[in-house]
């Protein structure tokens, strides 16, 4: 949609530098400033928020008086736990002030995998925001092992958005934008206002985070712009500081760098099934299926399988590959591992399966980015 167009539902994602003081504790002043743009957001530019908050740890570990430099993971997850109900408390008061009631939403990668979870997480969400309730965001860190992490709350954001059909995505941090350096260690770096596509140029500008209490940096937010703006998600970088940050995005003004969604973005449901779950298995196909699949012209069917890695149950996400391995894209299997190995061996013995040959369905299946130039399609 770019600059000029209205926001009508926008996830504000703020990281723990810009709700945090110099010890790391909550600083309510800059919380404060950050609710009342949210609140005229609401109130004058017609636009829902939905805030995903960073700052459960920093504020944990504020309140304890524990080092971040020298504590185990579970310690962290325990400071956590306490930052949360602090961060939480917090934002809640400072809404309640002026009437508006908050609802805390913890969410791990698993919910996001799972499409029934990620279903009753958009329903939630939409029935709070129906409800005029903000959605205040956050990992549910405490629970969060690597496999189930989300690890940093800038993908959070991108997903969050995905989820809850924004169409803009704002990452507020300690700088105004994306730099052609980190300004940090390049005194000579220049901010990039706009972005229409996210090429490997672009994403080897960014580095990591700019603060003890902040993770990922700018590799982070790029990568959750990419996940943004395939699903048609305009996404902006700007700084927490800057006066009135969220209004002036929201009326359109050039602030910060913005990265333009893509003009034909992907479906929903096509979205999740890129961005969601972890492939259980790798269908290769042939050179003639690859074509079928980037061209979209059609369902992978059986006779264009040539191998079947993996142990995975029918409905379950497999990963699409060439004969070489390469991956060009992901779908949703009919048939379980084991039907399809025996499928394969019967096909191969001559027989016919007509009712049995349809193993993804094109509704089913996207072919990445990039697939497209394969096979001289
Ligand atoms: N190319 C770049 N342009 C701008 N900032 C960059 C770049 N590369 C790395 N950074 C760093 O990213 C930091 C912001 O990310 P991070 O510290 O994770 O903040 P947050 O806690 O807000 O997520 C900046 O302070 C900056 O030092
Ligand atoms: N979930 C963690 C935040 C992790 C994170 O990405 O932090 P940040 O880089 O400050 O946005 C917390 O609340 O402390």
């Amino acid at each position: 949609m770019g600059q000029g167009a209205k926001r009508r539902r926008m996830v504000v994602k703020v990281g723990s530098s810009s709700i945090t003081d110099g010890h790391g504790r909550l600083s309510i002043e800059k919380m404060q400033r950050l609710v009342n743009q949210l609140i005229l957001l609401r109130q004058s530019r017609d636009c829902q928020v939905i805030l995903v908050s960073s700052g459960a740890i920093a504020a944990g570990l504020g309140r304890l008086g524990w080092d971040r430099a020298t504590i185990t993971l579970p310690e962290k997850q325990a400071a956590a736990a306490v930052g949360q109900t602090l961060l939480m408390e917090t934002y809640d008061q400072l809404f309640g002030d002026r009437g508006i009631v908050t609802g805390q939403v913890l969410l791990t990668r698993l919910d996001i995998e799972d499409r029934k979870r990620f279903v009753h997480i958009r329903n939630t969400v939409l029935t709070l925001l129906h409800g005029g309730i903000v959605p205040v965001v956050n990992e549910n860190d405490t629970v969060a092992v690597d496999e189930i992490r989300f690890g940093d709350n800038d993908t959070l954001g991108a997903l969050t958005a995905l989820v809850s059909e924004a169409d803009c995505l704002v990452l507020l941090t300690d700088i105004d934008g994306l730099y052609t350096g980190d300004p940090k260690a390049d005194a000579n770096a220049t901010r990039l206002a706009e972005i229409w596509e996210i090429t490997g140029e672009i994403e080897a500008l960014a580095g990591g985070a700019g603060s003890a209490v902040g993770t990922g940096g700018m590799r982070t937010k790029i990568s959750a712009a990419k996940t943004a703006v395939q699903s048609g998600i305009d996404v902006v970088i700007a700084s927490s500081e800057e006066p009135d940050v969220l209004l002036r995005i929201a009326d359109g003004e050039p602030v910060g760098t913005l990265f333009h969604a893509r003009p034909a973005p992907l479906a929903h449901r096509k979205s999740w099934l890129v961005h969601g779950p972890h492939a259980s298995g790798v269908l290769q196909m042939d050179d003639g299926a690859v074509q079928a699949l980037v061209a979209g012209t059609g369902s992978l069917l059986l006779p264009g399988i040539v191998r079947v890695e993996g142990d995975f149950h029918e409905g379950s996400p497999v990963a699409l590959a060439d004969v070489t391995g390469r991956v060009i894209g992901k779908g949703i299997t009919n048939f379980s591992a084991r039907d399809l190995d025996m499928l394969m061996d019967r096909r191969n013995r001559g027989e016919r399966l007509e009712n049995l040959t349809e193993v993804v369905h094109r509704n089913n299946l996207v072919v990445m980015e990039g697939a497209h130039a394969y096979g001289g399609v």
